[in-house]
């Protein structure tokens, strides 16, 4: 049996690598989503900005529009009602001259006016301002004319745009009735506001290539609109998004988001009624428009935390990739280092154990022997030591041969190694055939009992040996203990204990005997 073993170093364990490769990829997986999530926040929150900014954009500009057509309109209606009064009252009428002079320079004053107008009960024109009247021109066509003709109401009638018949450009007719005295039809005055004056002024607000602002009537007939297309003058809208929307909410103004009917563009929508008129005004932004310098930035934002995110999971992989390789290393380290220490401590043990009977060996002993020494003088106890050799031994081999005697030592080791019984106990090979027992904290009455029942052992495993006296293997064993005091050295035990074995042998072998003849036991 090998000397006790000194325990391997334990290495402290280490950190499981799956568990912070796994930890370093959901971090890293954190950290791309995050940046994905607060990307796309800011983006979404960047598009409602722009949706809400055309929004309040289209609202107000309804209302400058609004206050633009009831402003226009409300001139002109102060002019009609003017020419009713003096027509009514006979002002005028009596002097044709004078008020077509009036005619005249009022529709020259005012830029928006193509002209003015007043008909006869049969649609004949009485009076207007141009320079020359058609000869037998008769509006009693006219949708207004018969309007008026038809209602018995002093209200202002805004119709849908006609092609004048003076001058052939396009007009909305604005029209009031005339009444004679008792209440009958007597004809109608009308001025004619230019579609081009409106056009012109859709035309400078800045609503994009796909946006559009129109005037219709509150029955859903287009008056003016942008872009300007002639054929949907006076086309039918009811069904339109706006009227839609009017009709859900019944308010006087509204925004929302809808598809046109006409050409099926999302646009985000205001309307608002004119207040005194039958009249609405709608301006509408193209989403796509709208969108469009926000979908360019949120597109560069998007591609520049794609990046960001790229080189962030290519340092990161690298970044896992180094940790697995250390850790790979780490434990090729580890693995290389237990076989070594485990090489060393074998090594050790070889070092310090006998070849034949794998007890301690003389070396080692001569180690303990010396530190056991110092601690017994230190503490001041008894430190006992057993010298055990095999009788006869030369002629064992004589008689049995060498291999046979190698084995006897071998058990005759096995049973020296009983008797180290405690921690502190050391069994060795002194040399050849002679075997001692280191024995601390013990003295002389112990160590002779260790040394009797190792004696005592050998000789109940009865090996034959033919050429002793007591036909079987025995040994003999000195035994010494004391109190070892400073200025004193080991082998002064040593030799105590072998003045002891040198007595057992004089007095006939195969027993026990202490350093002092007086001590001695047999
Ligand atoms: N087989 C074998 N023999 C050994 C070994 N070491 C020593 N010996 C032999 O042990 C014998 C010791 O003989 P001696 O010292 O004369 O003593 P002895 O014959 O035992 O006689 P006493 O000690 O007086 O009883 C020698 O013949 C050595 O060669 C060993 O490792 N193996």
């Amino acid at each position: 049996m090998p000397p006790r073993r000194l325990p391997a170093r334990e290495a402290p364990p280490l950190p499981r690598l799956r568990s912070v490769t796994g930890l370093a990829m959901v971090f890293l997986a954190l950290v791309c989503l995050s940046l994905l999530a607060v990307q796309g926040w800011s983006s979404y929150s960047a598009r409602q900005n722009y949706l809400d900014e055309a929004n309040r954009s289209t609202v107000n500009m309804a209302r400058a529009l609004a206050d633009h057509a009831e402003a226009s309109i409300n001139l002109v209606d102060t002019m009609l009602l003017g020419m009713v009064e003096r027509v009514q009252n006979h002002a005028l009428v009596n002097d044709p001259q004078r008020l077509h002079t009036l005619l005249m320079n009022t529709v020259s004053r005012t830029p928006s006016l193509q002209g003015l107008f007043i008909y006869g009960a049969d649609g004949r024109w009485l009076f207007n301002s141009l320079p020359a009247t058609p000869p037998h021109a008769n509006n009693a066509d006219r949708a207004y004319f018969e309007y008026h003709r038809t209602h018995v109401d002093n209200k202002t009638h805004v119709g849908i745009p006609v092609r004048s018949r003076s001058s052939g450009v396009w007009v909305v007719p604005v029209s009031r009735r005339l009444e004679l005295p008792d209440g009958s039809f007597a004809g109608v005055v009308l001025a004619t506001i230019k579609v081009e004056y409106f056009k012109t002024y859709y035309e400078s607000f800045a609503i994009g290539e796909r946006g559009t602002i129109f005037l219709a009537s509150d029955n859903g007939r287009f008056l003016v609109r942008r872009p300007f297309k002639e054929q949907d003058i006076g086309a039918d809208l009811s069904r339109g998004p706006v009227f839609r929307l009017w009709r859900e909410t019944g308010a006087p103004t509204g925004s929302a988001t809808m598809r046109a009917n006409i050409d099926q563009v999302e646009r985000l929508y205001t309307y608002r009624r004119l207040p005194n008129y039958p009249l609405v005004i709608a301006v509408a932004l193209a989403k796509d428009e709208v969108l469009a310098r926000w979908r360019t930035s949120a597109m560069a934002a998007l591609a520049g935390t794609l990046c960001l995110i790229v080189l962030l999971l290519f340092l990161g992989v690298r970044m896992i990739g180094q940790l697995i390789e250390r850790d790979r290393l780490q434990r090729q380290l580890r693995a290389a280092t237990t076989a070594l220490e485990a090489t060393n401590a074998s090594l050790q043990l070889l070092a310090m154990s006998d070849g034949l009977t794998g007890l301690a060996n003389r070396r080692h002993f001569d180690d303990r022997l010396q530190a056991e020494f110092k601690r017994a003088v230190r503490d001041q106890s008894p430190l006992a030591l057993v010298i055990l050799d095999v009788d006869y031994f030369k002629r064992y081999n004589d008689r049995h041969g060498h291999v046979a005697g190698d084995a006897c030592l071998r058990a005759v080791a096995a049973a020296v190694l009983s008797g180290q019984q405690r921690p502190g106990d050391i069994a060795a090979r002194f040399g050849g055939e002679e075997f001692t027992i280191l024995l601390p904290g013990t003295d002389l009455a112990g160590a002779m009992l260790v040394a009797e029942k190792v004696r005592a052992a050998i000789a109940a495993q009865a090996m034959a040996h033919d050429a002793s006296p007591f036909r079987v293997v025995s040994v003999s064993a000195g035994v010494h203990a004391c109190i070892p005091q400073r200025g004193e050295y080991p082998r002064t035990l040593v030799e105590a204990a072998d003045r002891g074995l040198y007595q057992a042998k004089a007095e006939g072998r195969n027993r026990v005997c202490a350093a002092e003849p007086s001590q001695h036991a047999a």
